[in-house]
């Protein structure tokens, strides 16, 4: 079962031009897909649909192969979402705000705080399990993230650019987390830095003004740089060739 935005048309104001029209994208159902666009390509939009944080104003936002849509709560226990802003508490520590994750998407209170304390293992902050939110940094408040999805069990888990801001070590540290989570669920991630396709992006997903220009297997991408790019460039490279910056079509 993956997600699906079908035929989906949405606006943020009646009078205003849909930012997507009978848009139509399905999640891969496993490993990492980034989704790569310049700024206002859509790409927080299409994320907030397939959370179910907003509601198409035509179309549908749902499980494939199920009926479960997105305004259903069934729907939403099963979506991980990690919003640009991680929401910070100086209440509560680590480990309470990932069991009350878990709880909201309705594991029950002793088992929420089990397995709080196993996610937060699994991405590498145990030492930091009673830590104030507040006081954690950019690259541990988004491990946190990557934890309530996974002290849920959610069957999908959204990003949007969780890479941003985090120097490179924490970046690192992320990126390691992220593989080994997106080989058991599938994970779709919105970037601006192309470097996060390095190694271990499986699909790019490339869209802009509201369409995809590009979908498929990473190598696939990087398949249209240009011959000439170096092997570090090579993502850029094929970024800019199929955004038709580079003036070659
Ligand atoms: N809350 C909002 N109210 C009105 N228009 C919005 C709102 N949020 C986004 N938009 C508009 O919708 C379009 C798509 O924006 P969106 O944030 O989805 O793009 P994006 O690809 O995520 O961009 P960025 O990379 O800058 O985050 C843009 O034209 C943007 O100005």
């Amino acid at each position: 079962m993956t997600l699906l935005l079908d035929r989906v048309t949405f606006s943020y104001h009646r009078w205003i031009r849909p930012v997507l029209n009978r848009f139509t994208y399905e999640v891969p159902g496993e490993g990492l897909t980034i989704l790569l666009g310049p700024n206002g390509a859509g790409k927080s939009t299409t994320m907030a649909l397939l959370a179910g944080t907003v509601e198409p104003r035509s179309g549908k936002v749902l499980f494939s192969g199920s009926g479960l849509v997105s305004t259903s709560r069934e729907y939403r226990r099963h979506v991980a979402w990690l919003p640009q802003r991680v929401p910070t508490s100086r209440q509560l520590s680590a480990r309470e705000y990932v069991a009350y994750v878990a709880w909201l998407k309705g594991e029950n209170r002793s088992a929420a705080w089990e397995r709080a304390g196993t996610a937060l293992d699994q991405v590498g902050l145990a030492e930091q399990t009673g830590r104030k939110t507040a006081k954690l940094s950019g690259g541990q408040l988004r491990r946190v993230g990557i934890a309530c999805a996974l002290a849920h069990d959610a069957r999908v888990i959204l990003l949007d650019e969780p890479t941003a801001g985090l120097d490179p070590h924490q970046r690192t540290v992320f990126r390691e987390v992220l593989r080994e989570v997106a080989a058991k669920t599938p994970v779709l991630m919105s970037t601006h830095d192309i470097a996060d396709l390095a190694d271990e992006a499986d699909t790019v997903t490339l869209m802009d003004s509201g369409r995809v220009l590009h979908h498929g297997g990473t190598q696939s991408f990087l398949d249209h740089a240009h011959d000439d790019a170096v092997p570090a460039r090579r993502a850029e490279s094929a970024y800019s060739v199929l955004m038709r910056l580079d003036g070659s079509r």
